[in-house]
């Protein structure tokens, strides 16, 4: 258990250390309304948890390279919002504990730790399993398809080459239900997605990932990353055994989908005249219980020059045609015509700016929000000339199951 910056934590005499649970600091943190971000990056074991001293969070011009330390969360489509860490720790995913010091009066983190103490003192010894109870209105699936076989005719008929359309699953969250158990559990089964969980008391939100894209990637200021992710199949087979990586076949529809994404990135590079980057892929890669396509481009910033790169592109990607489609303009139309809901921040980008002088902002995908008792999964598919509605339904109900399937396995669709 490590306080951030020094220690300064552990090596106090004068005050009282004591262990805390992570969870705890964070039912705190919503206890007292402060905006809280918790995260853990892929293939690392080292979690995060920041809490903003400031009640609303700030807007913010997504300026990667002169933001301090902090979080970032942005929707699909309005304003982008900063944590900055008034109060930051960080812990081993083994040993999910803070040392905390009680006692140091004045201090924003003092109360904060007072009542995570308390609340830990307080906690029952048995702890309910996380459960959930499904709300399926009337009509979902076959709205979702018709929306879906709109967009393939839009497709066929030239208007653009490919939209993504997305859509909700509701469930009522039973009494007892803890967020950042799922979140733990979230962890622990996708290694090598980007799992994340925010509070927005403002919004009264909760949201919830394990994201398998990263948008925009600048590793110690000097190296830029971003892929380009599209195409999804089961990652079992019809017998319920994992598929070997070299087994997974894919269908010119989906190496079409994906080509499209690596084409929009290519274009954004083009804009500002990069030529210098490295394209490795596409290849099949695991995320949760599917795969997908994926292909990875780097750049040395320093070779080319061009330290604000990761901004400069963070501006031109985003929504990429992974969330969106190709051309932009026209599918934001037609996503703001057919899909009657607002996204919010499901298909927006979320993560860490400038911690350890790192910046890894994923696209806000297998995601859910709670408000209140209502936990809402949010799921979109690529939609192409090719497209049959019932699949595309099939292929959301496969990306909610993803976090479903871990959260609460009797609610997955797949059992
Ligand atoms: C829009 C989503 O996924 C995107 C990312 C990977 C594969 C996708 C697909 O196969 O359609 C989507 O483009 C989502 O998970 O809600």
């Amino acid at each position: 258990m490590v306080h951030d910056e020094n220690n300064a934590l552990e090596a106090s005499t004068s005050l009282a250390t004591k262990t805390i649970g992570a969870e705890f600091i964070w039912e705190a943190a919503l206890a007292f309304g402060h905006p809280v971000a918790i995260w853990r990056l892929p293939e690392t074991d080292n979690v995060r948890l920041i809490v903003s001293e400031e009640m609303l969070p700030a807007e913010v011009i997504p300026d990667l390279e002169k933001l301090p330390s902090g979080f970032l969360m942005a929707p699909f489509s309005g304003n982008v919002l900063f944590l900055e860490g008034s109060l930051s720790v960080s812990f081993s995913i083994r040993h999910p504990f803070v040392a905390a010091a009680v006692g140091e009066t004045g201090h924003f983190s003092e109360p904060l730790f007072e009542k995570a103490a308390a609340l830990q003192s307080a906690a029952a010894e048995s702890i309910p399993e996380n459960k959930l109870l499904p709300r399926m209105p009337e009509g979902l699936a076959e709205r979702y398809k018709r929306i879906v076989q709109l967009g393939a005719d839009a497709v066929r008929q030239g208007e653009l080459f490919k939209v993504v359309l997305s859509r909700t699953k509701s469930f009522d969250m039973v009494p007892g239900f803890s967020l950042v158990r799922a979140f733990l559990k979230l962890e622990a089964v996708y290694p090598t997605a980007f799992v994340s969980m925010v509070s927005l008391p403002h919004l009264g939100e909760v949201w919830l990932g394990a994201s398998p894209e990263l948008l925009v990637g600048v590793k110690k200021r000097r190296f830029f990353r971003t892929v380009a992710l599209a195409g999804t199949q089961s990652a079992k087979d019809a017998a319920g055994q994992l598929k070997p990586k070299s087994k997974v076949l894919w269908s010119e529809k989906e190496i079409e989908e994906q080509a499209i994404v690596s084409r929009y990135i290519i274009e954004c590079f083009k804009k500002i005249r990069l030529r210098e980057y490295r394209e490795t892929g596409p290849k099949s890669s695991k995320a949760g219980n599917l795969y997908h396509l994926k292909s990875d481009f780097e750049v040395d910033l320093e070779a080319v020059n061009f330290p604000e790169l990761g901004s400069v592109m963070l501006r031109l990607l985003h929504p990429t045609s992974a969330v969106c489609g190709m051309p932009k303009e026209q599918a934001l139309h037609l996503i703001a015509t057919l899909e009657g809901y607002d996204r919010a921040f499901y298909s927006g980008y979320w993560g860490p700016v400038n911690v350890d002088e790192n910046t890894d902002l994923f696209v806000n995908l297998r995601t859910l929000k709670v408000n209140g008792d209502v936990m809402t999964l949010f799921a979109g598919a690529g939609i192409t000339a090719d497209s049959i509605p019932e699949d595309e339904w099939l292929e959301t109900e496969l990306k909610c199951d993803t976090l479903l399937g871990v959260i609460d396995p009797s609610v997955s669709f797949l059992n």
